[in-house]
């Protein structure tokens, strides 16, 4: 683990946003010109999209683009001027490095993503990159995934509510446990970028137990399309802590 000072806030505690902004301002920091990078999508990542768009605005950082992990990230990158390529955009395109935010991270640099809605995208672009950098406060470190809320599932939204009965079969027992669909607005479901339905799970206290099995049994039930246990994929977590310090923690 490596740290880096930061400046403290004039005049008392910073806020949760000034955290999340110095994280994601640490994260900016290793763009290099030329790179193609994951665009995050949440309130911490929208901080680096500001930040890259200054930055490219400035000429500093000259062949840059990046690729959106949502169709929000999408319209806020045009607006602050970053260049944009799909995933799977040419022959030679290879993502450098991401840049997100995370719900949850645990010791193992684990992480719950996907609260936001974009769970697919992300795990998409951000597990074809070389490097994945996660920007948090440190509200967001856990002792286990699911203990500060749901773990979400994207479901086909074909027979979502009989998927979700498979959900509730396979972790039925477990305590606390609870399944249910997300609701978006007026009493219908929430629907993703890419059309479909999120289930969300709840653990009491967190998941105890195999992360990757849990994670196989999931991901067998057909209609499930991905869950938001993005396990071992992050190479950096970049975290601002309340006092001012911005911890830098590599995968080991
Ligand atoms: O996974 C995400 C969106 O799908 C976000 O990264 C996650 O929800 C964190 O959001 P925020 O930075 O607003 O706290």
């Amino acid at each position: 683990m490596g740290s880096a000072a930061a400046t403290p806030p004039p005049g008392g505690k910073p806020t949760q946003d000034e955290l999340k902004r110095a994280a994601a301002h640490r994260a900016v920091e290793l763009v290099e010109p030329g790179m193609t990078l994951g665009l995050g999508t949440g309130s911490t990542a929208a901080h680096a999209l500001d930040r890259l768009g200054d930055l490219l605005r400035a000429g500093a950082l000259p062949g840059v683009a990046g690729v959106p992990t949502s169709l929000k990230t999408e319209a806020h990158a045009a607006r602050v001027g970053i260049p944009l390529l799909s995933l799977g955009g040419g022959p030679d395109m290879k993502i450098h490095l991401s840049i997100d935010g995370a719900d949850e991270v645990d010791p193992d640099l684990n992480l719950v993503k996907g609260r936001g809605g974009s769970l697919l995208r992300e795990k998409m672009i951000e597990g074809a990159g070389d490097r994945f950098v996660v920007i948090v406060d440190e509200s967001k470190l856990v002792p286990r995934l699911g203990c500060t809320g749901a773990i979400p599932v994207e479901v086909v939204p074909f027979g979502a509510r009989h998927t979700l009965g498979l959900i509730r079969e396979v972790f039925d027992g477990l305590p606390g446990f609870h399944a249910r669909l997300r609701e978006g607005s007026e009493d219908a479901p929430f629907v993703t970028d890419n059309g479909n339905y999120i289930v969300e799970m709840f653990f009491e206290d967190g998941i105890r137990g195999d992360l990757r099995d849990i994670s196989d049994r999931l991901l067998r039930i057909t209609g499930v399309v991905e869950h938001g246990m993005f396990l071992r994929m992050a190479t950096t977590v970049i975290v601002a802590n309340k006092d001012g310090t911005v911890a830098v923690i590599n995968k080991k």
